[in-house]
């Protein structure tokens, strides 16, 4: 695989899974740096500094772009005294991304609540704060995965908000914009010359016509048929308990979602192992695996790397279309 230049593997949490995850990453042969103190990565793993991302890349180890850490990095043990190097490694990425000195960034995990503790990180996740740093551009995530067939994309409209939050939160400025980010982003980003999007309703049935709910009669609809007539290929408001299976997926190229659940528990339950978390909008390729930093079996060794190996190639695709 070539890039002019590669793509960056920020460290994320380093209590986590993220630097066992680096090295074995190698595997999917994506032109890659990681970005962390190479203090952090499983003892006996072979890796080379590099001083700048137009340095060959070496063969044999892991290519580290040094960012050192006040601390060592005990597995499961979130230490705050490492939460603002966390937050500066993905700042440092995105300088490099947006100066074109890097391909793109591929994310590996960070915990949501070490940064709020540690450093009062102010961002729900990694999505806002690349949107933030990118000057508050609008973004979607979305995860993907095309190991499955047919294909799995949802993008969530609400993502990191109290449940009782997302009616409100749910609106037709924010499901506009998340249509349009998509369609474009699927022409871009993933070569599909017509895009066809499924949109889920947010109530039982899809609210079955007002009577479980009319966000879907009041608004969600008539929202859909002005897009039709701009031309957006669109289905929706559909069930959302029936959109996910294989002859339904077949339907549609990506489901825009109106909550996070309603999103990410049917593409973490078919592909947990190689979904992709990827975010529309930003002006450079950003993507992650969909797993989160598993405190639970960081640093022994056992971690799958399968999703960061997708990322990885995604990020490699994205870059090579821009
Ligand atoms: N992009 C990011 O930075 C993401 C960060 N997170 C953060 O991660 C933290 C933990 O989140 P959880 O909901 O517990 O999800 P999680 O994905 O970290 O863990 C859920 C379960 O899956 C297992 N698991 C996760 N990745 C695995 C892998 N590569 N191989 C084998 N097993 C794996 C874990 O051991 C655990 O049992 C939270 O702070 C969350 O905010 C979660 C998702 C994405
Ligand atoms: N549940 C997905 C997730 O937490 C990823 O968030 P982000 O850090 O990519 O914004």
């Amino acid at each position: 695989m070539s890039l002019r230049r590669p793509i960056l593997l920020t460290c994320g949490e380093p209590a986590g899974i993220g630097p066992e995850l680096a090295p074995k990453a190698r595997a999917s042969g994506v032109p890659f740096v990681f970005m962390g103190d190479p203090r952090h990565l499983p003892e006996g793993t072979p890796w080379a500094e590099i001083t700048t991302l137009s340095d060959p890349l070496p063969d044999d180890a892991l290519a580290v772009l040094r960012h050192d850490f006040p601390a060592p990095a005990i597995p499961g043990q979130p230490d705050p005294a490492n939460a603002a190097a966390v937050i500066e490694v993905i700042a440092r990425a995105v300088r490099l991304a947006m100066s074109g000195e890097a391909s793109g960034i591929c994310t590996l995990p960070i915990n949501k609540e070490a940064l709020k503790r540690g450093a009062g990180f102010a961002f729900p996740g990694h999505t806002e704060f690349l949107a933030h740093l990118a000057g508050d551009v609008p973004v979607v995530m979305m995860l993907a995965s095309t190991t499955v067939d047919p294909p799995c994309r949802v993008v969530p409209v609400t993502i990191h908000i109290p449940l009782s939050e997302v009616p409100r939160s749910l609106t037709p400025q924010a499901m506009d914009q998340a249509v349009r980010i998509t369609d474009a982003a699927m022409r871009r980003d993933f070569g599909l010359a017509s895009p066809r999007l499924a949109v889920a309703g947010i109530n039982p049935h899809a609210g079955e016509n007002g009577v479980m709910g009319h966000e879907e009669t009041d608004w969600i609809g008539p929202l859909l048929a002005g897009l039709r007539d701009e031309g957006f290929d669109l289905s929706g408001p559909l069930p959302a308990d029936t959109m996910f299976h294989a002859p339904a997926r077949s339907r549609y190229d990506a489901a825009i979602c109106a909550y996070h659940d309603q999103a990410l528990i049917p593409i973490k339950t078919l592909d947990f192992a190689g979904g992709v978390n990827v975010t529309l909008g930003l002006p450079f390729v950003r993507t992650s695996p969909d797993h989160g930093t598993a405190f639970d079996i960081a640093g022994k060794g056992v971690a799958d790397a399968d999703s960061v190996i997708a990322a990885l190639r995604m990020a490699h695709d994205m870059a090579e279309r821009r």
